[in-house]
């Protein structure tokens, strides 16, 4: 079993736990409820090159990272550093996070909300509307295309924004044969956890002008961001470096600042 394999394993036998809680029903009605959410296309497609900032406690290929003790306080430095968007690790088994988490930090910050977590299920997507989720991540290599195509349905459904991850070319025309209109790539391979920071500037220049492109993991610092940029990417999403950093919002907002500068190169759109 590769690593994601046995992730998704868990989040499936945590995920009956809480069905068995609140019934589907009785969460979608709840979420029915909740204020919309942001439109996340205009905020990505805001000028140069942004920040996705990640509350990331531990993660299965460094293990622990920080603490994290008020996920709030940290998201707060994040929006102050001038983050575009917040991603919450919401996994509890290898990545020490929750819903609770979440909803700590959308108390905290205006700015839109990534729901960050193994999503094979609608109910986990009406939950993270419920939870006040802007945008929702849906890893190709987790999914089934069915399930793909039926999740970025639901997810555009109750106006939210699908962030669509993919590693390899072959996962990008997934992606795009079921609409996706903004891809991660993430340099990370799930299965292996091997980190190639070239994956981007082999699948991004491929994909259409239009899709709103984020290059993931492995921006250790402003060097990595102008790379991305050069690639052509719209925004980076950034999680351990800045959960290591001891200055999140100065380390966040040295990325904003790159990515804001005349010679960075903007995105092609
Ligand atoms: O981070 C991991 O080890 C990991 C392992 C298995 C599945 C997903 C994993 N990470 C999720 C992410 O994609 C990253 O948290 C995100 O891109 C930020 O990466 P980084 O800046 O390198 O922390």
């Amino acid at each position: 079993m590769t690593v994601l394999e046995s992730i998704v394993e868990g989040v499936r036998e945590d995920l009956a736990v809480r069905e068995a809680a609140l019934p589907f029903d009785a969460l979608r009605a709840q979420a029915a409820k909740v204020p919309p959410p942001q439109d996340v296309m205009a905020v990505l497609r805001g000028p140069g090159v942004g920040v996705i900032a990640e509350v990331k406690r531990r993660s299965p290929s460094k293990g622990a990272l920080a603490d994290i003790p008020e996920p709030a306080e940290l998201a707060v430095q994040y929006e102050l550093g001038g983050a575009r968007c917040i991603s919450v690790l919401t996994e509890q088994r290898r990545f020490g996070g929750s819903l609770a988490d979440f909803d700590a930090v959308r108390a905290a910050v205006g700015v839109p909300l990534l729901r960050k977590d193994f999503i094979v299920s609608p109910y986990q997507v009406h939950e993270a509307r419920l939870h006040g989720a802007d945008l929702v991540l849906l890893i190709v290599a987790a999914l089934e295309q069915n399930a793909l195509v039926s999740l970025l349905d639901r997810v555009e459904s109750l106006g939210m924004t699908a962030l669509v991850e993919v590693h390899t070319a072959e996962e990008a025309d997934r992606a795009l044969e079921a609409g996706a209109s903004v891809i991660g790539v993430n340099a990370r391979n799930l299965h292996t956890l091997e980190v190639d920071k070239e994956v981007f500037g082999r699948i991004a220049p491929g994909l259409p002008f239009d899709t709103i492109k984020i290059a993931e993991s492995g921006v250790t610092g402003p060097g990595d961001l102008m790379s991305y940029a050069g690639a052509g990417a719209d925004a980076v999403l950034v999680g351990e470096s800045l959960v290591t950093s001891g200055d999140p919002k100065v380390a966040v907002n040295k990325l904003v600042t790159a990515g804001s500068h005349p010679a960075c190169p903007r995105p092609s759109r």
